[in-house]
């Protein structure tokens, strides 16, 4: 049975809300809860209670077994660490030792001696896996303790160079933490029993319920997180996740850390807090200094609930000037990116730390902690002390209802949202996070400052050595046309339709034009034309997967060589993009070379008179061109219905290029959400029956796009077009990225937060089924009038998208059933049980779908 059939069957009773995804087949209680999440190691031995006292503590821990035998995969950090290797491990009272096989009494592959172990740890390297360090140094006895919490101590330390690190993953999450706990009872190192040879510096992190605040944090995530609305709760109930956003938040914005020092965030327990921050610094006593972020004082958050800036900004202020940073969730400021001053090393590395090194554990500050400790597991395995800790798993998504339920939403036109408030919704994001094209983008003044920003990449082509420099104005958005006195100069040289009057000819003002009340294209100060040279500059010296050279040969051979300025009337500007604006125009010549134009493919072949859409773009203002070159071949490539087709493309000089596609005259998803009126209804301008029709549409074009193996990566309601014939159309491939047989899987966390997959949020391999999330996500933002959790901070939305995995819905009780059922299958945290695109399209939800004709009020607006 399909799923979709599978979902068809569900009762009423099972859809007051979406929920969770049904657990996959044929897993086990305990590991089925937590398929595909990472959690901390913060669990110690059930048996063994949590001791008291300090870590100097010399009273030996019970040991419940003499031996632990099983097999487990491992890799080392040596030659071979590429490969994983299948072990039979055994854990007796003085070593571990590996064997090839069960065979204990053949020679081990390897014996580490239980005394050499310094510290273990969760590592997201592998699913069920930790990371085991060993010194080759013999341990001192005499030496001091493991450095207690904030100790700094460093005394008695090994070079790291003489330690070794060993991978080792067991089969499921309960051999894990069984394995985990055998070793942490045994090794006298991780007991704090013997002195210690660590010397890393620890330092509690997490919440602080008598004070409120958080505790240890680096000062920059401290304030992200305060800015953010992330709570102690949030932070008890699913520290790693918060630790995950924080981390995502930081890459993919661009706030660098200061120094080189390995950092490690570790999850453990402690007094305060559960978390540790683990920095391998040795002279280094201050814990803010350890970890690698910026400094506190750089990161000034704009408080957006009091400001018409927007809310999804922050400003970054550095030596160099000030900049935005934070998601760039208003689609006019985008983020932007280089690759100049990499700096991949100073990601802290987020290593839950598996440790015994803190003291008394009997508070309530600790059980609370603890609790959340066992929470992250609890969504992976069953926790062993039960209830405790199933109650507090909920708690995530129990404290976004409180939250939602205190910001009642009202939805209103976006018209009337404007009137009433005399701006544009400042909840809505302006774009998404990384733009293929144009990582830097033109947006409020900005110095230059980049950061490495680690597996950014799009395409198979992009190299991983992206970095983002927020929100400069490193592409000026071109002039538009009318806007311009010296138009047939400067910018775009076509013929402005010629309506009379000079004065039709002159610029409606972007911000009066009625199909695009949101879009306006950020007004570039003149003071940055300098950076944006500066930057440009920059971007030259990044070294992209194909020289300029060949990236200009290859666009030479997919567009027309020639000025089609006479080709077209341009009448108005259509939009604004990252990477150009787009144009209104009108055919009035057909294209020299007709034989070889695309547009010949197509079922209707352009004629004279066509109206037309223009996207133009300065080249050397775009700091990826080969991915512009890919949406050109994406596009021509992609001849469907529910595509927006591609038309032809000019390249009118080696720096100006025009694409010409059909032109979709109802504008983009977004603006009907956003403009039509209600009727009444108190989130949805749109009947059921519409929606079905325009997510059908949708649905129908990626699986086209997923036929071909193509994921769109970025599918929102920006990005479906409708035209005055009820045409529905996917745009914007610009995020699209090609499976093949060699890589099935994609990694590179693309797209805009609101609308990710968990497993793209918690940066797991993902495939076509992230458009899927993400066309569920878009028919509830055609629900509710936005995407959930669109009045959160970003980066408290990437916590709950990360915890509470399929969203809630705000009236399920007003719905259909088909339309919740449709949703649940969409919405599966679980891949494997979301349904694909060709299962969706047999979804009885899409029986309902209107007629054509029925859309046409949803365009009344546009009038
Ligand atoms: N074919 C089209 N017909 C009508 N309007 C369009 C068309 N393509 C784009 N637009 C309008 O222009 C706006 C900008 O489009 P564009 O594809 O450049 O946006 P973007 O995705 O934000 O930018 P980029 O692709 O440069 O990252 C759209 O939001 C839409 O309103």
């Amino acid at each position: 049975m399909s799923l979709s059939a599978a979902a068809n069957k569900i009762s009423d009773n099972d859809f007051q809300n979406i929920g969770p995804a049904p657990r996959p087949p044929g897993m086990m209680k305990s590991q089925a809860s937590g398929y595909n999440q990472t959690k901390p190691i913060t669990r110690f031995n059930t048996n063994t209670p949590p001791r008291q006292g300090n870590t100097r503590s010399v009273s030996q821990p019970t040991m419940y077994f003499k031996k632990r035998a099983g097999w487990i995969s491992c890799k080392d950090d040596g030659l071979l660490s590429f490969l994983w290797q299948k072990r039979y491990m055994v854990l007796n009272d003085s070593y571990l030792i590996l064997y090839k096989n069960d065979k204990v009494a053949e020679d081990p592959v390897l014996q580490i001696p239980l005394t050499s172990i310094v510290s273990v740890s969760r590592t997201q390297l592998k699913q069920n896996c930790f990371e085991l360090v060993r010194s080759n140094e013999r341990v001192s006895s005499s030496s001091n303790s493991i450095a207690s919490s904030g100790s700094g101590s460093s005394s008695g330390g090994t070079d790291s160079s003489s330690r070794k690190t060993i991978y080792i993953s067991p089969k499921t999450e309960q051999e894990l933490h069984n394995w985990l706990d055998s070793i942490f009872v045994k090794c006298p190192l991780l007991s704090g029993v013997s002195s210690p040879t660590n010397f890393t510096h620890k330092v509690h992190v997490g919440f602080d319920p008598e004070t409120g605040s958080f505790v240890g944090m680096p000062s920059n995530w401290e304030k992200l997180l305060k800015h953010s609305r992330i709570t102690g709760e949030d932070w008890n109930n699913d520290s790693a996740a918060v630790i995950q956003v924080l981390q995502f938040y930081q890459e993919y914005n661009g706030i660098s850390n200061n120094n080189n020092n390995k950092s490690n965030i570790s999850l453990a327990n402690g007094n305060k807090a559960q978390s540790h921050i683990q920095s391998q610094s040795l002279n280094n006593n201050n814990s803010d200094n350890n970890i690698n972020t910026i400094n506190s004082d750089t990161i000034k958050p704009l408080n957006y609930k009091n400001s018409n800036s927007n809310p999804k900004d922050f400003k970054v202020t550095g030596n160099s000037g000030t900049k935005s940073a934070g998601f760039s969730s208003q689609r006019s400021t985008p983020l932007s990116a280089s690759s100049e001053n990499a700096n991949a090393s100073s990601k802290p590395s987020i290593t839950p730390l598996y440790t015994k090194t803190s003291s008394p554990q009997h508070s309530k500050v600790y059980q609370q902690q603890h609790q959340h400790s066992h929470m992250q597991q609890s969504m992976n395995a069953q926790s062993p002390t039960g209830t405790l800790y199933n109650k507090k798993a909920a708690a995530p998504r129990d404290y976004y209802n409180q939250h939602i339920q205190q910001q009642p939403q009202q939805y209103k036109p976006q018209q009337q949202r404007q009137q009433s408030s005399g701006q544009v919704n400042p909840h809505r994001p302006q774009h998404n996070m990384v733009n293929p094209y144009a990582l830097n983008k033109p947006s409020i003044p900005s110095t230059v400052s980049q950061v490495t920003i680690p597996k950014v990449s799009n395409l198979d082509t992009q190299n991983q050595n992206v970095t983002l420099s927020k929100l400069q104005p490193q592409r000026a958005a071109p002039q538009p046309p009318i806007s311009n006195p010296n138009f047939k100069k400067e910018g775009l040289s076509g013929n402005v339709v010629n309506n009379a009057s000079n004065q039709q000819r002159q610029p409606h003002p972007v911000a009066q034009h009625p199909t695009q009340p949101l879009r306006q294209a950020p007004k570039k100060p003149e003071a940055d034309s300098k950076k944006d040279v500066a930057v440009t500059k920059q971007r030259k010296q990044t070294k992209p997967s194909m020289s300029n050279a060949e990236i200009m040969a290859k666009l030479k051979s997919v567009t027309f060589n020639n000025d089609p300025s006479s080709y077209f009337n341009m009448i108005e500007k259509a939009g604004q993009g990252a990477s150009g604006s787009v144009y209104l125009a009108q055919r009035i010549e057909l294209p020299c070379t007709q034989e070889d134009s695309d547009s010949n493919t197509l079922d209707e072949p352009p004629q004279i008179g066509d109206k037309v859409a223009i996207k133009q773009m300065v080249l050397s203002k775009q700091p990826r061109k080969e991915l512009i070159v890919n949406e050109i071949l994406v596009m021509k490539d992609s001849r469907h219905k529910n595509i927006v087709n591609f038309l032809e493309a000019y390249l009118k000089t080696e720096d100006d290029l025009w694409v010409v596609m059909e032109f979709m005259e109802g504008g983009s998803l977004t603006d009907i959400i956003e403009n039509s009126p209600t009727n009444g209804s108190e989130h949805s301008p749109m009947t059921e029956p519409q929606i079905a029709y325009i997510v059908r549409e949708t649905c129908q074009g990626l699986q086209f796009l997923h036929d071909k193996n193509i994921i769109h990566r970025d599918i929102k309601s920006d990005n479906v077009l409708l035209d005055t014939r009820a045409r529905v159309k996917i745009t914007d491939f610009g995020f699209c990225a090609k499976l093949t047989d060699k890589r099935s899987k994609r990694a590179t966390m693309v797209g805009t937060p609101y609308w990710m997959a968990p497993e793209v949020v918690k940066q797991r391999e993902y495939d076509e089924k992230v458009d899927v999330w993400s066309l569920g996500i878009m028919t509830i933002e055609m629900l509710e009038g936005e995407p959930p959790y669109l009045n959160e901070d970003p980066l408290k939305a990437l916590y709950l998208i990360a915890t509470n995995g399929t969203p809630k819905l705000k009236s399920p009780e007003s719905l259909s059933l088909e339309i919740k059922r449709f949703l649940s299958v969409c919405l599966c945290v679980d891949v494997r049980y979301r349904a694909s695109t060709e299962e969706l399209l047999h979804h009885t939800f899409f029986s309902m779908a209107c007629e054509s004709q029925d859309l046409t009020p949803l365009l009344d607006w546009k009038r």
